[in-house]
């Protein structure tokens, strides 16, 4: 290794406030070997991949489902060999021949401009349509390594050179394809409404889906003997959340970057419980960004946003996911919130690789929704993406998506051109209103879901979206991250807005009369089911 550093584990307190507890830590040079794992446990198997050694947990039968994957020899499937990727700058020139093996550590091209993984389409199309559609379908809801995974089900697509042992993944993906039934009806007389849930994941946001993947890379980079001493990344909370997740389930040290009280406390708090070193800034979002990009520029720490093309390849499979749901139906909309901007190129790519190897024969129209404290996308479509000018990114409900001047800006707008694309924006009351109403129809969603579904309302209203286009809202997180904001709103506790669908709890004396009271006189102004 060529230099590597010990960094000092975080120190809080015994009886920590955790809105303190991410101190400011020094860092102390020093020399770390980390050894690249399997998530493994004690017992009884082990064997030797490369130069390090894999010890994983055995089931009463004796074998793991990673041993089984070794016997069955499904770690490289003779039929996968051919199938590679490599990086190459994004949406160049053809005749550039600039790439990079995804082994190499860079995120940037020669000219500063984006990288993007490229696979090798003439591979991989020398199999029909019918053939990837009967091999992803195959593996759904299956525990075989690792292709229970709803990403590494479709390992060809993703990093088909990995060795199935130096995955980490939480079989992660195959999220939920819920059909709004009740939203769909009352608020937009619409019957193909449908949320698909990547926030009903291991750690609570779509990020999951690009963590594995790159945390694997990372795992095999270590193994490699590459020179990394650890993960990190700028966050708003959830891509923090998952890469602590994925390296402490490898034992691979993570280092977040936080800007101080302006994340979630359930945000915050999955970090620290993963055992990240944490670092809570005094900065904006897009101030961390700026602070990771020059930190992982000098040290041996590996960058985990979505500014390393990685991440997209794992976040491309839920747009996969969904044509798989309808039976590779291709629904006519999809509405995905968009912050630091990876995302929407995410799903325009897995559409596309499916229509490009003949799973599916079109694309939806994409929407990418901006709340409007935050709106840089929203504001250069405006302007007929004549003038992009980043933006201070205001104070939003949305904190996940507070981001002014997003690392994706040229793979978002080559998404939406490519797509027939529209860009939306909701204001703070529309996205608490649209998040409360679906609340009110069963659903716990996120403000930023809740930006999603005010542009849908929105687009509806003008007749964009028709009454009977099947429309996919992409929610983004879990809404018990964004508990705060539902208090909020239902205490009617927020300035300057009308919190029309607020829910607040009645208080009432512990008898039966008062309580019978109560309950008469709602029970009177109900509408009857
Ligand atoms: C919950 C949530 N929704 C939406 C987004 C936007 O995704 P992207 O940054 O890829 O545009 C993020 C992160 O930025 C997020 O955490
Ligand atoms: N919402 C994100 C912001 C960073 O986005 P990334 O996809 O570039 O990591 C977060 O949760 O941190």
């Amino acid at each position: 290794m060529a230099s590597s550093y010990l960094f000092q584990s975080p120190n809080f307190s015994t009886n920590p406030k955790l809105s303190s507890t991410p101190t400011t830590l020094k860092a102390t040079p020093s020399f770390l070997s980390i050894k690249a794992s399997s998530p493994s446990s004690s017992s009884s198997s082990s064997s030797s991949s490369n130069n390090t050694t894999t010890t994983t947990t055995t089931t009463s039968k004796g074998n793991s489902i990673r041993d089984e994957a070794r016997r069955q020899n499904l770690t490289n499937p003779p039929q996968n060999q051919n199938f590679s990727a490599k990086y190459v700058p994004f949406n160049d020139d053809p005749a550039n021949t600039e790439s990079y093996s995804l082994d190499e550590i860079i995120y940037r091209s020669q000219s500063g401009g984006l990288l993007d993984v490229q696979h090798d389409f003439s591979a991989l199309k020398e199999f029909p349509g019918s053939y990837w559609r009967a091999l992803f379908d195959s593996r759904v809801g299956k525990t075989s390594w690792p292709y229970g995974s709803g990403v590494w089900s479709k390992k060809e697509w993703v990093l088909p050179e990995i060795s199935s042992d130096d995955i980490v993944s939480a079989f992660e993906g195959n999220s939920n394809l819920f059909w709004a039934e009740r939203f769909g009806k009352q608020f937009l007389e619409m019957n193909e409404l449908w949320v698909k849930h990547c926030g009903i994941s291991h750690t609570g946001s779509f990020k999951d889906l690009g963590m594995t993947v790159l945390v694997s890379q990372v795992n095999r980079l270590i193994k490699m003997n590459k020179p990394v001493v650890g993960v990190g990344c700028a966050s708003t909370g959830d891509t923090s959340a998952a890469l602590s997740a994925y390296c402490a389930s490898a034992g691979i040290p993570s280092f977040v970057f936080l800007p101080a009280n302006k994340i979630s406390m359930a945000q915050l708090v999955q970090p620290i419980a993963n055992g990240a070193y944490v670092l809570s800034i005094d900065t904006d979002f897009d101030g961390c960004m700026q602070l990771i990009r020059e930190v992982t520029s000098e040290l041996p720490i590996y960058l985990a946003n979505s500014l390393n093309s990685l991440r997209l390849e794992g976040q491309k499979t839920a747009a996969i996911e969904i044509l798989q749901q309808f039976d590779w139906e291709v629904p006519d909309w999809v509405i995905v919130p968009g912050g630091n901007l990876g995302n929407i190129y995410a799903f325009y790519k897995g559409f596309y690789m499916c229509k490009e190897l003949g799973l599916v024969d079109k694309i939806p129209r994409l929407v990418c929704a901006q709340a409007a404290n935050a709106n840089p996308l929203y504001l250069y479509y405006k302007s007929g993406w004549k003038d992009f000018k980043a933006v201070k990114a205001n104070r939003t409900f949305a904190s996940a998506i507070q981001i002014g001047d997003p690392v994706s800006i040229d793979r978002a707008v080559y998404a939406l051109k490519q797509s027939n694309g529209i860009v939306e924006e909701a204001t703070e009351e529309e996205l608490m209103d649209a998040m409360a109403q679906a609340d009110s129809t069963g659903m716990f969603i996120c403000p930023h879901t809740g930006v999603a579904l005010s542009a849908l309302m929105k687009l509806r209203k003008s007749g964009v979206i028709r009454q009977t286009d099947r429309t996919v809202v992409v929610s983004t997180a879990h809404g018990l991250k964004f508990t705060q904001s539902k208090i909020d709103y239902h205490s009617n506790n927020i300035k300057d807005m009308a919190c029309r669908f607020a829910n607040p709890p009645v208080s009432v004396k512990a008898d039966f009369g008062s309580v019978m009271d109560v309950l008469k006189k709602y029970l009177s102004k109900t509408p009857k089911y």
